[in-house]
This record gives C-alpha cells, structure tokens and sequence, in this order.
C-alpha cells in the first residue's frame, strides 16, 4: 500500500488531545536535550517530568500517562535504570517510546536497545541511519546524525514495526510513520531543525505523549510528526539562524494550540 498522507483534520485532533489531557510524559533522555525537551512538551500543553533515579524511575513510572527512553547519553547504570522503568510501565499497562540514538557502531547502546525490543515498546522513533541500525540493516550513521534518507529506511521501519508490533517513525526531510501494514508520510519543516540539537529527541518525546492518547496510535503518532514538521516550517520563515529558530519554534508549537 501507497503511504497516506498526514491530514490536517487529523493534526488538529491529536493536538487537541494533547491539550485538553495534558499527559504527564516521564523523561529518561539524554544531558543535552533535557531543556528543550520539556519545553516543547509544554508548549504542545503535555507534562514534562525528568525522573531518572533507580529507585524513582519505576515508581515514576507506573504513575505517569508514558514513558520515553532516549539512549543519547546512556551509561551502564542509566541502562539499569531504563530497564526497570520500562518493566514497571508495562505491568501497568502505561505506553513507553524508544529513540535509538546513535544506535549501530557503539556496542553498549545498541546491544541494550537490542534488549529492549523484546520489552513491547508503543512507539519507536529515529531518524533513518538508526532506525536501519537497530532492524539489524546497517552499522549506524555519523554519531548522532544520519547518513541515509528516511525513504531509504522506510522497508526497515515497515519490518520492525511488524516484527515486534510497534509503530516506528522514521524521520528526515520527510518522516515516515508506519504499523508495518500502514504507512503515513508526513512533509514540512525545514533542514533549519537538523541545526539545533534534539528536534528529533524532543519529536520522540511528543510521539510518548502521543501514545498515551485515545484513538489510532499510528494516526496520533503521525499528527505527532505532523506538529513538530509544521512549527517546524513556520519558525523557519521568521528566523534568521539557529538561535532565533528555537525561540520561534517553541512559540509556533504554543500557538498551534492557541489557534
Ligand atoms: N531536511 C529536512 N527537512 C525538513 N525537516 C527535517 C529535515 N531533517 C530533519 N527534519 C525534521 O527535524 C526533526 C528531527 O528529525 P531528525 O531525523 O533530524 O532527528 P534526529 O537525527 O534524531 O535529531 P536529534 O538527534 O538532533 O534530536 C523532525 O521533525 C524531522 O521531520
Ligand atoms: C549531540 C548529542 N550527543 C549525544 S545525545 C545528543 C543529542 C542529539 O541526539
Ligand atoms: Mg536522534
């Protein structure tokens, strides 16, 4: 089947989801993208929380509306952590998303991200060396950045989700989000996001908060991309360089929900 296309009646719905349910979104992300991650949950109108102790995370999480797991500063004792965050969610059936950064070359990352295929993650989502990288179709891209196009990874999206029953979004200049059996393709935005870091870790952490919601998982997955590719387009027209983009970004993600 030909990939649908992303509607827009569908966009506004998930946003309005997300704004009148304000998920409370448990964070397990990397040191660099901590900020900005729960900035644009709280401008989407979603509810941050970075709790990553051994000991809290598992009770964090049978709490909270969902969980993400993003890999991009792990160390082997956050890993434990991750583990038993992602075990306490699922016994109380609450959905938990995985980014895969810079899975591929660095063994301890991939091998646990690897593990945790086995752990029924709702959502994966990575841009497309990953998503290659962790469906066992490549060695991964350049550290964090990617080295293929999402078309590209598109087949290795389509049989990973299939493969452990997840949705995968795999993003780039287009994103592609698929169930294995449906896919929606969603275009927008602008290279300008690639120029500031954790646009895709904080995309990662709107698709959590996605996931938590009523309705077609895949559908509110994709209307998830769908947010961030238009803020995404807008905050491009109005800034003049990286700086002023995350400013306009998180404003153009505020106003979406204003309007
Ligand atoms: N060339 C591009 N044109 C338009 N949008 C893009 C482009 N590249 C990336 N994006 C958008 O930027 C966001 C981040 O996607 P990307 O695939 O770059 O994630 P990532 O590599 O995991 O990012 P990071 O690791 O910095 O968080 C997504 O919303 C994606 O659609
Ligand atoms: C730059 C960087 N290094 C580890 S995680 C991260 C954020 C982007 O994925
Ligand atoms: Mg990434």
């Amino acid at each position: 089947m030909p990939p649908d296309l992303l509607n827009s009646v569908q966009l506004a719905h998930t946003s309005h989801l997300i704004r009148t349910r304000s998920p409370l979104v448990h964070c397990m992300t990397n040191d660099v993208v901590q900020t900005f991650t729960a900035n644009v949950l709280l401008a989407i109108g979603a509810s941050p929380a970075m709790v990553i102790d051994a000991v809290e995370a598992p009770q964090f999480a049978a709490l909270a509306d969902a969980l993400l797991i993003n890999v991009g500063t792990l160390t082997q004792s956050r890993a434990a952590a991750m583990r038993t965050a992602v075990e306490s969610a699922n016994a109380s059936h609450k959905p938990w998303t995985l980014d895969p950064v810079a899975v591929g070359a660095l063994m301890l990352r991939t091998e646990f991200c690897q593990q945790l295929l086995s752990l029924q993650p709702a959502a994966i989502r990575g841009n497309a060396s990953e998503i290659l990288a962790l469906a066992g179709m490549s060695r991964g891209g350049r550290g964090v950045d990617t080295t293929d196009t999402a078309a590209t990874a598109l087949p290795a999206a389509q049989a990973l989700a299939r493969q452990i029953s997840a949705v995968v979004a795999v993003t780039g200049e287009v994103d592609y989000v698929t169930d294995g059996r449906r896919t929606v393709r969603v275009t927008g935005g602008s290279s300008l996001m690639t120029k500031v870091v954790g646009t895709g870790c904080a995309l990662s952490a709107v698709v959590a908060a996605s996931c938590s919601l009523p309705g077609d998982r895949l559908d509110n997955v994709a209307a998830a991309c769908g947010l961030m590719k238009r803020a995404g387009g807008v905050a491009t027209e109005i800034s003049t360089g990286p700086g002023s983009f995350v400013a306009a970004f998180l404003d153009a993600l505020y106003a979406e929900g204003q309007a």
